[in-house]
């Protein structure tokens, strides 16, 4: 059945090129009085109001100075962990084993995590992010928890199964084979289905054996097409275990060379320590790294030096990862980027945070075709945000003498109360 067709009015943001490789006036369309226009779950037209002809029969809403934009792309979190969030005080490993392990546990029940699924989107969606890459649990039934909540909703969501099969508890371990099997019977049920991918997910090197590591690398051979994800050098104390754990291995990405788990498709968390070589091997195969600024903060696990890593051609998208991460607002995580750039004496640019959590996640992702832009042929993934939500982002956005002077605040300061509206696959959504 097709969607009728839409006109949404309102200040509007596009990128036609990479802020932090091409000249803003050439990578940001930006109309004071925009249109854009949806239907049959995609962008049909998009430019300045007074130019777009608009269908006789659509429907038309006017945000005002509301500023619509594509839905965010959260790259990397874990759904299980919503509802430990915000966990007080331990570094990664301890963290994992004190909060996360236990509560990852609670989704045996099938119940539960059905629960954890339907309010992880209730949030991540209050907070105008409309894809997410997550991490579920070991058990497949929190795969298909995750999956079903994202369908019934008309999402494009990635996830797997994360897969453990040591330095795990007991109740949160897999084997080799089992890994395999569960990932392939998930993989062949959920994979392509609507608007949804499965992503091939060993959790990190340091809980998986070499052998399972060996059984996803050969099921990702056998499926091309998915992306695998995992985590890489996030603390030096985890890259100092990984290195007692594989001696033969050059360095952490070796871990995953080795098996079978290097290539274009894979996304790689954090990666905040990367040795040069580690650097030049992932370029050179272009591999995607995830950013994920307020887990790096919160875990206490350093800096990724996001314009640098950009200067040297890697691709980078942002992520919550939650619960390490300590929000499901890709505005405050894009405060947390801006934070940590600030750091390193290398400020971002607010275009440049905007297109990382649109643009820059999606490419991550090999979805770039589909979403994370504001522009023609794109499935209308959208979010209006209110760049005066709050009293303290209205008087200074009152200020701004251009459209990144208006948006900074709501960046900085902004949440979900900035959200004004979010459209799914051409539906108004919220
Ligand atoms: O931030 C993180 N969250 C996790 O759940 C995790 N597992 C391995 N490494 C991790 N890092
Ligand atoms: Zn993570």
């Amino acid at each position: 059945m097709r969607t009728p067709t839409h006109i949404l009015l309102g200040q509007t943001l596009s990128f036609s090129g990479d802020p932090f490789l091409t000249p803003l006036e050439d990578a940001v369309r930006f109309e004071r009085r925009g249109a854009v226009v949806i239907g049959d779950g995609k962008v049909l037209a998009v430019g300045p109001a007074e130019e777009i002809s608009q269908p006789v029969d659509a429907k038309v809403t006017d945000y005002g100075d509301g500023l619509i934009m594509a839905g965010f792309v959260d790259a990397h979190l874990h759904y299980p962990q919503t509802g430990i969030i915000a966990s007080w005080g331990k570094r990664l490993i301890d963290w994992l084993n004190s909060y996360t392990f236990p509560e990852e546990a609670r989704l045996a029940d099938p119940a539960y995590a059905r629960e954890i699924a339907e309010r992880y989107f209730d949030l991540a969606m209050a907070n105008g992010t409309t894809t997410s890459l997550s991490y579920a649990t070991i058990h497949p039934s929190s795969v298909d928890a995750y999956f079903t909540e994202a369908q019934s909703r008309g999402l494009r969501a990635l996830a797997g199964k994360t897969c453990m099969d040591r330095n795990a508890p007991d109740n949160l371990r897999d084997t080799a084979q089992s890994a395999y099997d569960d990932s392939k019977a998930l993989l062949e049920k959920w994979h392509d289905i609507d608007r949804l991918g499965y992503v091939i997910t060993p959790r990190f090197s340091p809980t998986s054996t070499s052998e399972q590591l060996s059984a996803l690398g050969a099921l990702w051979v056998e499926n091309p097409e998915c992306l695998m994800q995992t985590h890489i050098s996030e603390q030096h104390e985890e890259i100092a275990w990984v290195s007692e754990l594989f001696p033969d291995a050059r360095d952490y990405l070796d871990t995953y060379e080795t098996h079978g788990l290097l290539g274009e498709r894979a996304v790689f968390g954090h990666a905040i320590h990367l040795t040069e070589r580690e650097q030049s091997r992932i370029k050179e195969v272009g591999a995607g790294l995830v950013h994920c600024p307020t887990s790096n903060t919160f875990i206490g696990s350093g800096i990724f030096e996001t314009a640098r890593m950009k200067a040297e051609g890697q691709r980078v998208g942002l992520a919550t990862d939650t619960g390490g991460g300590s929000s499901f607002s890709m505005l405050r995580t894009m405060a947390a980027a801006y934070e940590l750039s600030q750091l390193k004496g290398q400020p971002l640019h607010p275009a440049q945070l905007m297109w990382l959590a649109t643009c820059g996640s999606a490419d991550v992702l090999h979805l770039s075709d589909k979403i994370g832009n504001l522009a023609v042929g794109m499935e209308a993934d959208l979010v209006v945000l209110d760049l005066s939500s709050t009293p303290a982002i209205a008087q200074r956005s009152q200020r701004a003498e251009d459209i990144w002077e208006a948006v900074f605040p709501t960046i900085m300061m902004g949440d979900d109360r900035a959200t004004k509206a979010v459209w799914v696959g051409g539906s108004l959504a919220r």
